[in-house]
């Protein structure tokens, strides 16, 4: 269903040698193009909640109607899952008959960190792909990715063989086309940026106590939207927490459609991911719009972290 054709310009094709992942991929790159032309208009509340009971912008809406088409269309996907949906839709397959084969569970967060829609600042979609029903671990991930709306289209793809990041154009004629720019991003050693969700009075006292010495030794850097802070911290180096709350201990983030995509991409690149107890892959969710604390970020980060929650 797309034009987006990664040969053609040099790079190096997602999903390495499965072709269903690849045209997942494809098929993502297809619609950014277009979600980010449609955004000027729709960003009002629809009127509609979600089912986290969050309200649902136009945006919200509008995106997850063009991936849902897009990515149920795709050959090897069996079932698609959206932040914005109660239910599974059903993609014509049983998924996890076999590991890391086809047909796959795809979860989306179409517009990621919507309520910036407002004030213009940075947007994602997240994606995980998954050989399992869902909900399932995220171990059961075969690949994961975002595409971030910022000054430039990008997206950034993780699977066995790494991350890659990609930067995304419509082209003159319609077609939209996929150029790698970083074939192996690695979270750099030395971690410049942190980014913290929440109210700070709203933080459980060891959570406040870790991050009074990270600011003392990293740089603030919180726009709102997961996609953009946790790309800074694959950037720069550093952590990002949406962290358990007094009045929220399971925090804000959807494991099926953030955690876990985030959290693959992120040990992919070299970095590490908790819930604060275990590693973010091997949260067990009872339903698929659970949520959980995430903490992300370089390895050293997220030890001394869950050190300080113990
Ligand atoms: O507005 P807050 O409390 O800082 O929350 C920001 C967080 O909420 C989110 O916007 C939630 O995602 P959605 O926009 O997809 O609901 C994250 O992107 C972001 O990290
Ligand atoms: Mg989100
Ligand atoms: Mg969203």
């Amino acid at each position: 269903m797309t034009d987006a054709d990664p040969a053609a310009d040099g790079g190096v094709a997602p999903g390495g040698t499965d072709p269903a992942v690849e045209a997942i991929f494809d098929a993502v790159a297809a619609t950014a193009p277009e979600i980010r032309a449609a955004l000027p208009g729709r960003r009002v509340e629809s009127g509609t909640d979600n089912p986290s009971g969050e309200s649902v912008m136009a945006g919200d809406l509008y995106a997850d109607e063009l991936l849902g088409d897009a990515i149920t269309a795709v050959d090897g996907v069996g079932s698609f899952v959206s932040e914005e949906r109660e239910t599974a839709v059903d993609a014509g397959g049983a998924v996890g008959e076999a590991d890391g084969e086809p047909p796959y569970a795809v979860a989306i967060d179409p517009l990621d960190g919507s309520s910036n829609l407002r004030s213009n600042n940075a947007m994602g979609t997240v994606v995980g792909v998954y050989d399992a029903p869902l909900p399932a671990t995220g171990r059961d991930l075969v690949a994961a990715g975002y595409v971030l709306y910022g000054p430039i289209t990008t997206m950034v793809v993780a699977d066995d063989a790494g991350v890659r990041e990609e930067v995304v154009e419509a082209d003159a004629d319609g077609s939209v086309s996929r150029t790698v720019v970083e074939d192996d991003l690695r979270l750099p050693d030395d971690p410049l940026v942190y980014g913290f969700g929440g109210r700070v009075p709203d933080w459980p006292d060891d959570f406040t106590a870790y991050a009074r010495e990270i600011e003392d030794e990293l740089k603030l850097r919180y726009g709102g939207a997961m996609v953009g802070d946790v790309n800074q911290v694959l950037t720069y180096g550093g952590i990002f927490a949406y962290p358990a709350l007094n009045s929220a201990p399971d925090g804000k983030l959807r494991l099926s459609f953030e955690a876990n995509p985030i959290a693959y991409i992120i040990e992919r690149a070299g970095g590490a991911a908790t819930d604060g107890e275990v590693d973010i892959l091997d949260v067990e969710p009872e339903g698929v719009h659970d949520r959980v604390p995430l903490y992300v970020g370089n390895e050293a980060l997220i030890e001394r972290l869950q050190a300080a929650l113990d």
